[in-house]
């Protein structure tokens, strides 16, 4: 067997966002991934209060994150608001593996590109985020709202975090 490492297309899509096909494809991942998690007696507690329009507003930070129109920050509140839905929810190391696995189950089902590339920039975030998900939701949690918008191309992360 061999192993190539794949050389960049030469015409790159411009964005995860754009590849992993816009908008209409992230609601139905998240439509998809929401189905799940009220399925999942995991997850199902810990969303039982949710907004029906949750997995819209999840899609559209996704969006974001990876490339995408600016409507998170323009109409929902921003990262700020992001990271204050999860303070305060004691959210655990189970619950957020259950997470990850349940929302690349819904990538997989809903037929999201899964070439090695895409999938490697996407886990990457998804890693990332749910992991700050959890930090930020415990109890004494000292959060730092105003942070900017995560943005995540097609790189990688640049080394670990050092406090200024
Ligand atoms: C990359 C990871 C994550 C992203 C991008 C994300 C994104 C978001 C966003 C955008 C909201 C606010 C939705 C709104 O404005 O209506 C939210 C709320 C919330 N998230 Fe996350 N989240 C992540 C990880 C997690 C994880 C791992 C958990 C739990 C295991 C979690 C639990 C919740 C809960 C409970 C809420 C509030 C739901 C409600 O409205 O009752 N999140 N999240």
């Amino acid at each position: 067997m061999t192993t190539e490492v794949q050389e960049p297309a030469s015409a790159a899509p411009s964005s995860p966002y754009d590849w992993a096909g816009g908008m209409a494809a992230l609601e139905t991942l998240t439509e998809a991934f929401y189905g799940k998690v009220n399925a999942d007696p995991l997850l199902q507690p810990v969303f039982a209060k949710m907004d029906p329009e949750h997995p819209r507003h999840v899609a559209r930070f996704l969006a974001e994150v990876f490339g995408g129109p600016k409507a998170y920050s323009e109409s929902h509140g921003g990262h700020a608001e992001m990271i204050r839905h999860h303070l305060g929810r004691h959210l655990q190391e189970a619950q957020r593996r259950r997470w990850v696995q349940l929302l690349i189950d819904a990538a997989d089902e809903i037929g999201l590109p899964d070439d090695p590339e895409f999938r490697s920039s996407f886990v990457a975030y998804i890693e990332w985020g749910t992991r700050l998900a959890v930090i930020n939701s415990q109890p004494g949690a000292e959060v730092a709202e105003e942070q900017p918008m995560p943005q995540w191309g097609w790189g990688e992360t640049k080394g670990p975090y050092v406090a200024p």
